[in-house]
């Protein structure tokens, strides 16, 4: 009998299969099967087969390898708080709509008076661009909004620099997750090999959130320049009004609509530098793809 569930935990040489029926049951996979957390798939007997997925959520390793972290999740939560790296937030936006999530940005550690700063640059800047939920993870406070989103039958999952507070966040929004917090993760990379669980959480009221240990950054896999420009947050508006040139980069082109709104000050100076960055790393992965593709 052929049943319809949805992977709820990968264990890497098994996986927990979630069926309508509300019933769960192990089911035996190769490793590396490339299946992840969030596939929906059909199951006979011992045999699974994946079915088409609607979105990939796709992270990139330290050496440059590319892993997949989820699958079919339609938002993202991309947190951050007082360490985080410049950059990260815009970087994130991209990789999220290039892989058709919604973007959403959570502000954590409120409670903090550096948290409170970075609020206090941050929100502004975001506000009018995604939803933004500034909160305190440690205390709760703020937490509500960001339920009433997720309820709202969304699946989702957070990024963010190491320290900000995913596990704790995750903690405080699904109930008996009992996730490791700060010290005792650094455990983790040390010693001996554990395995990495990432698992689907189903919240009370609705919504579901995919922990996914190590998924801290991606690099950006797969998009074009005109990708680029199109998803780069606060390019939105500025891309009507138009350059000169219809392919324009918005590097230093005449007549470019982009980079004399960044000399004005009118686009946020920081914004720019980092769209100018993930320009060139877009256009660098082109080359190597192009190069690749002439040795075939
Ligand atoms: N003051 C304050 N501290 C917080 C808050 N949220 C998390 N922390 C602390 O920040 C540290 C890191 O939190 P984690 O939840 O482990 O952060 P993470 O993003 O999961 O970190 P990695 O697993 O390294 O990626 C811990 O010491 C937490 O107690 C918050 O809202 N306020
Ligand atoms: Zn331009």
């Amino acid at each position: 009998m052929r049943v319809q569930g949805v992977i709820v935990s990968h264990y890497g040489i098994a996986v927990e299969v979630l069926f309508g029926d509300g019933a769960r049951r192990m089911v035996k996979v190769k490793r590396n099967s490339g299946h992840v957390v969030g596939d929906r798939v059909e199951v006979t007997g011992e045999v699974l087969a994946r079915l088409p997925r609607k979105t990939e959520l796709q992270r990139r390793d330290a050496r440059g390898g590319i892993h997949l972290v989820a699958a079919n999740l339609d938002v993202l939560g991309i947190v951050v708080a007082p360490s985080s790296p410049a950059g990260f937030t815009d970087r994130a936006i991209v990789a999220a709509r290039a892989a058709g999530l919604e973007p959403f940005l959570v502000v954590n550690k409120l409670d903090l008076p550096e948290g409170e700063e970075v609020a206090g640059t941050v929100v502004p800047l975001y506000r009018e661009l995604v939803l933004v939920f500034a909160l305190s993870a440690a205390t709760g406070s703020g937490l509500e909004p960001l339920r009433e989103f997720l309820r709202n039958g969304h699946r989702g999952a957070f990024v963010g620099s190491t320290g900000v507070g995913k596990s704790s966040l995750l903690n405080a929004l699904v109930p008996n997750l009992d996730l490791k917090v700060a010290e005792v993760s650094e455990h983790k990379y040390q010693g001996r090999h554990t395995t990495t669980v990432s698992s689907l959480h189903a919240l009370p009221g609705g919504g579901e959130l995919v922990d996914t240990p190590g998924f801290r950054d991606f690099g950006l896999v797969d998009i074009t320049c005109e990708q680029l420009a199109e998803f780069f947050p606060g390019f939105e508006a500025l891309e009507r009004q138009g350059c000169r040139f219809h392919n324009c980069r918005h590097r230093s082109e005449p007549g470019c609509a982009v980079s004399v709104l960044a000399a004005s000050g009118a686009l946020n100076a920081e914004r720019y530098r980092t769209y100018l960055e993930l320009l060139d790393e877009v256009e660098a992965a082109e080359e190597a793809a192009q190069r690749r593709g002439w040795k075939k």
